[in-house]
């Protein structure tokens, strides 16, 4: 007989129970068989049709009895003995169940072939991979999948009866390249090896060679569509791969990410293949990778899933991290092979379960990403816990608590220096690689091992670095020796009153009413502020900030990337108002613009913060808004992100026009325009401090502190009073806090509809009826300083 049936590309089952049951059924030799799990063959329907009555896909089926057993209709196939026991090993696994399952789950998107076996087809050459892939395949898989831990069953048997369901149903979509669906992206190279090669989109990976990589990871890179390496990964990745500690520093956006990335996994695929070969078991995981925050821990495991995705065999990744529930993080890292994490979570999960740190104890690499911000401040206790455990050697179950606590038993100090002994011991076996865009000149030194690490206390950054326990001294790899600011970025600087830079800030983001817009400050409370002015102003923001739970903070950055809103509130494109909590390393594509509403506290915070632009090989603008009691702290900033390329260009002195020579121009916006735009900020903010003032409630120093502290101001100060934030001048902060807290739903309801209809109006220039639109501030940027907006003709408005 003859079934049909047009099979959607269908998302991969999700591991667990469901799935064991299918596999269950194939059990035997002749029996019940679900209709996915029939030998299905594709019809060929010719080319000319092209789908169009949505034949495309269509599938026969040959030698199966359809037994009507009551109600139920049920398909007899017989199955091939060995493809019944090959999945029989996969259900020996006693694992997880579904729910809290997270390695399938979490690899349910990657549905990349987590059998170690596969990675032998991914070396063959084509024609040979086809014949083994039609005919020998169940046998060998058979006898490899006998040579796996258990633990890495599940993932094996489960991945391989999806991809091979994803296969057939493959063959029967129409081939492109580019998955339409991101669930279809899992299964790439599945789908790329079925490709005729002139279907392949050709990307020629030839500057990729000269790094001695893998063929599979090559092809995986090609995948990506990354055709050569950036500088950073260039220069990074043989020296990791020839085994050496390296200290990677390259500009914002410039991949670092993969510099890492790629050895790390090019080390985890030929360890799979060696245990393979001699049969033996997983020693738990690869890698650490510690990340300075949530978001950035989040990023670095897509963008290596992302990798993964076009390998036949893949690495289970996982992140630990806070605001996740731990029981589920600890039963990941049990069979996680590169493990991502904030040292705080880490080293909780780590203290907590003994079983988490002889799981990491054999890790092949430590890396720290974002490693000046990682070892300082909040995560610095953290850090050197985690790395004095990883150091110490495995101990006898029974002395493992005394080991963790300390004891001040007989014989603690010989023990001690035993196990130092053996920490050295145990301390060559892993790598060390440590990267970011910033590190200051003298650490650099001493961590290329120019000079010696001279830690002036137990809480200094030195004394952390040296708890590190390189092997050798690491290489140094500068990407960016002279600039530290990405290549395609313009820097901007815009002076304005301390009490202006809501108006300022909502002046520059009206001149770029399409650009997607970063913008910092440097406290919690501004972004609570300023995201409802925003807001009242009909611009789509969403908040960052460290005191939002994990959720919500993943759910802004979605909005975001996602653009949401932008077509609600009059084609503008989205806002994140943050903290430096999103400073580092965060990767959102297209974000054409980042704006300081505050000057960063440190220079590196600049860097990092204008390094969310101008990524990769795109184009950005950096502004700072700057109030005249920044200028100072201003000019030490850019002195210091530019000294280096002043000292190149031979130029001296510590002038404002030093500013603009080092790369960063003034900008002057047009006054006149911006008093246009005043009576609207002042009731948005107006409404926005009402509402804000009714949530605070009595707590009413507090509230005017705070917003002194967010404008930057003291809160005695003059400026305060006279500009009597709160609206009118010369009133008083205390009554004007009081009427913000006393303002009527009525008069509220009335500013709002005030602010309405002067956001409905055009803003008339005073020149004639022309109104504002939007204005390329990176063209601007382009000419000399000061000539920036101070011309209506350059301010490209329309009539
Ligand atoms: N070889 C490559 N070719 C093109 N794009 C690449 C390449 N490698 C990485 N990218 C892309 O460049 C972007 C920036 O990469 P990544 O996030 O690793 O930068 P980074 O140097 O770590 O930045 P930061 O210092 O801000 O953390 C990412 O979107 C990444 O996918």
């Amino acid at each position: 007989m003859a079934v049909d049936k047009k099979r959607k590309n269908t998302k991969a089952p999700a591991s667990g129970p469901k799935r064991r049951k299918t596999q269950q059924s194939s059990k035997q030799i002749k029996r019940p068989v679900s209709v996915d799990a029939l030998a299905w063959k594709t019809v060929d329907i010719p080319e000319m049709f092209d789908d169009a009555e949505g034949f495309f896909g269509l599938e026969e089926i040959n030698g199966v009895d359809i037994v009507k057993d009551g109600d139920v209709v049920k398909f007899m196939a017989a199955v091939p003995k060995s493809e019944a026991e090959v999945e029989d090993d996969g259900e020996e696994f006693g694992g997880f169940d579904d729910e809290e399952t997270p390695k399938p789950a979490e690899n349910a998107d990657q549905e990349v072939e987590t059998s170690e076996s596969k990675g032998e087809a991914a070396n063959t050459p084509a024609k040979e991979k086809k014949v083994s892939k039609d005919q020998k395949k169940p046998k060998e898989q058979q006898k490899q999948q006998k040579q796996q831990p258990k633990k890495e069953q599940p993932n094996k048997a489960a991945n391989k009866k999806n991809s091979e369901d994803k296969k057939k149903a493959r063959k029967n979509e129409k081939t492109t390249v580019e998955p339409k669906d991101p669930e279809l992206e899992t299964d790439l190279f599945t789908k790329l090896e079925e490709l005729p090669e002139s279907e392949e989109e050709e990307i020629d990976m030839s500057e990729w060679v000269p790094l001695d990589l893998s063929p599979r990871m090559i092809s995986s890179i090609a995948k990506l569509k990354f055709s050569k390496p950036t500088v950073i990964q260039s220069k990074a990745i043989p020296e990791i791969m020839a085994g050496h500690d390296v200290i990677g520093k390259a500009s914002t956006g410039s991949g670092k990410t993969l510099a890492f990335g790629i050895p790390v996994i090019e080390s985890w695929l030929s360890a799979a293949e060696t245990r393979k070969q001699n049969k033996e078991e997983r020693q738990g995981a690869t890698a650490l990778i510690l990340s300075p925050t949530r978001e950035l821990a989040q990023q670095i495991r897509d963008h290596l899933q992302a990798l993964c995705k076009g390998l036949p065999t893949a690495p289970y990744i996982c992140s630990v991290l806070g605001g996740m529930a731990v029981q589920k993080q600890k039963r990941q890292l049990q069979v996680a092979d590169i493990v991502i994490a904030t040292p705080g979570r880490m080293w909780e999960v780590m203290s907590s379960d003994n079983s988490v740190l002889a799981s990491l104890r054999n890790i092949s690499f430590l890396v720290l990403d974002e490693a000046d911000r990682l070892l300082k401040d909040g995560h610095f206790k953290e850090a050197e816990e985690i790395f004095k455990a990883l150091d110490r050697p495995p101990v006898e179950e029974n002395n493992e608590d005394q080991k963790m606590g300390g004891t001040d038993e007989e014989g603690q100090e010989e023990e001690e220096e035993e196990s130092e002994e053996e920490e050295e011991e145990h301390v060559n076996k892993r790598q060390t690689l440590i990267f970011s865009a910033t590190f200051n000149k003298n650490l650099q030194q001493k961590l290329a091992g120019k000079s010696k690490f001279k830690a002036t206390s137990t809480q200094d950054m030195e004394y952390l670095l040296q708890k590190l326990n390189f092997r050798e001294t690491p290489k140094f790899v500068d990407a960016n020796p002279v600039h530290q600011m990405a290549e395609n970025l313009k820097e901007g600087l815009i002076m304005c009153g301390d009490m202006e830079k809501d108006l300022y800030l909502y002046a520059t983001l009206m001149l770029q009413p399409t650009r997607r817009a970063l913008v910092f400050t440097n406290s919690v409370n501004s972004v609570r502020r300023l995201t409802p002015l925003l807001e009242n102003l009909n611009l789509p923001a969403f908040p960052l900030h460290s005191g939002m739970i994990q959720q919500a903070r993943l759910r802004s950055i979605d909005r975001f990337k996602a653009n949401e809103g932008a077509k609600k509130k009059n084609g503008s494109a989205a806002i994140l108002v943050a903290t430096d909590v999103a400073a580092r390393g965060l990767d959102i594509p297209d974000v054409d613009l980042v704006i300081h509403y505050h000057v960063p506290r440190a220079a590196e915070d600049y860097v990092h913060r204008s390094g969310r632009t101008a990524r990769a090989s795109n184009s950005g603008t950096s502004i700072l808004l700057c109030g005249p009691k920044e200028a100072v702290p201003t000019q030490r900033l850019v002195a210091k992100v530019h000294a280096q390329a002043e000292v190149k260009a031979g130029n001296s002195g510590n002038n404002t026009k030093k500013l603009v020579s080092s790369g960063l121009r003034t900008i002057d916006i047009d006054r006149r325009i911006v008093a246009k735009l005043r009576e609207r900020v002042d009731l948005a903010k107006k409404i926005a401090d009402a509402v804000q003032a009714k949530t605070m409630g009595g707590k009413e120093d507090d509230w005017m502190k705070k917003a002194a502290e967010d404008l930057g101001v003291d809160y005695d100060s003059e400026e305060l009073e006279k500009a009597g934030k709160w609206g009118g001048k010369g009133s008083s902060k205390k009554q004007k806090q009081k009427e913000a807290q006393q303002m009527s739903k009525g008069e509220l309801a009335s500013l709002r509809a005030a602010l309405r209809d002067l956001l409905s109006k055009r803003i008339n220039t005073g020149v004639s009826e022309r109104y504002l639109t939007g204005l390329d501030v990176s063209e601007l940027l382009k000419g000399e300083q000061g000539l920036f907006l101070g011309q209506v003709d350059g301010l490209g408005l329309d009539d």
